[in-house]
């Protein structure tokens, strides 16, 4: 099939072809019912359900798309976008990608603060923010800074052993990869995770747009919260529901036994199992989580 013909009718959405980013960001267009099929080793894959044609690309270059319009959509990190130095939008934070790009330094060497890189060699993937953050240091504009900042694709953790760096700006996560290589961080340009990114100047349809931004916030939202639901005495009501006060706040019904009443409240994955044990203390019974499989909010 001529697939670039199929394109012009379609909104275009960048994805990450690959890396840390391509995972996460299929299972956010898989549970926002964006169904499509990528055939091997082909770039774009048009969607069935809606009228949508992924473009698949390395995620540093999917600010370049979106920036100049020819994609409306896209999925990438904030460190992307500001490397780019492109002007869009940045709807959703899809709060997977988190990390932060740090100044980094031999464990043992003569360097503990930033101000004494000025001068010296810094290697990064990343050497527009590395430009803007050693000139802002220096106080002068990127042309005349002293610092001398060069680029590597990757593997940027070796460049000091290697003796090509005093010090490299990457991305740390765990640190695993900072720690193995014999550095440490000394400061931080950046926290970054990875976006839902949108065109300034969109060709698509405003309302297509935003139906997919609906369903991808559903999704994060699904993923964030739980369903709790439990059983409690009337007079503990007012002290149970400040335990879980939901997103919006808490649906409460009556039920069929005398002084009690069912609470209904979402509430956030991540802190269900200390929100339930509260719970019990305070008096609540029957207390039940139920996974949210997707939601609109
Ligand atoms: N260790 C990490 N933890 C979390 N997010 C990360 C990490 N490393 C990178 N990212 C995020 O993922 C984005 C893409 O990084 P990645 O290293 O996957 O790049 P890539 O060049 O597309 O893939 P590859 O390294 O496989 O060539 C980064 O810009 C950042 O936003
Ligand atoms: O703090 P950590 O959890 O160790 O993660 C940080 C590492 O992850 C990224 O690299 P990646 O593994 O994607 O490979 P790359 O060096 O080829 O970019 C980044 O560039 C670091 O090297």
């Amino acid at each position: 099939m001529d697939l670039v013909n199929h394109l012009n009718d379609r909104l275009l959405f960048a994805i990450p072809k690959k890396g840390r980013l391509y995972e996460k960001s299929v299972t956010i267009l898989n549970g926002s019912d964006i169904k499509f099929h990528r055939s091997q080793r082909l770039d774009i894959a048009l969607c069935t359900t809606l009228p949508i044609a992924l473009i698949f690309l390395p995620a540093a270059d999917i600010p370049m798309f979106v920036g100049e319009g020819r994609c409306d959509l896209g999925i990438t990190g904030v460190d992307q976008v500001r490397e780019a130095k492109m002007d869009v939008d940045l709807p959703i934070d899809l709060k997977f990608g988190s990390c932060k790009l740090q100044v980094q330094v031999p464990v043992n060497g003569p360097y503990t603060k930033p101000e004494q890189l000025i001068g010296k060699t810094i290697v990064s993937s990343f050497t527009n923010l590395t430009e803007e953050y050693f000139a802002k240091l220096e106080g002068v504009p990127a042309e005349k800074m002293t610092t001398k900042v060069k680029y590597v694709g990757g593997s940027v953790e070796a460049s000091c052993a290697l003796g090509v760096a005093d010090a490299i700006v990457d991305l740390v996560e765990s640190g695993e990869t900072m720690r193995a290589a014999g550095l440490i961080d000394i400061a931080t340009v950046l926290e970054t995770s990875a976006h839902v990114i949108e065109s300034k100047n969109p060709r698509s349809d405003k309302d297509l747009i935003e139906t997919i931004k609906s369903r991808i916030e559903g999704v994060i939202t699904a993923q964030r919260y739980v369903c709790c639901n439990y059983n409690a005495p009337e007079d503990k009501l007012s002290q149970l529901l400040t335990i879980t006060p939901g997103r919006r706040g808490p649906t409460i019904s009556k039920i069929d036994s005398d002084g009690w009443v069912a609470v209904n409240s979402m509430i956030e994955r991540s802190k269900k199992g200390e929100i339930m044990d509260e719970l019990k203390k305070k008096g609540a019974a029957d207390i039940m989580v139920f996974e949210i499989s997707n939601c609109r909010v």
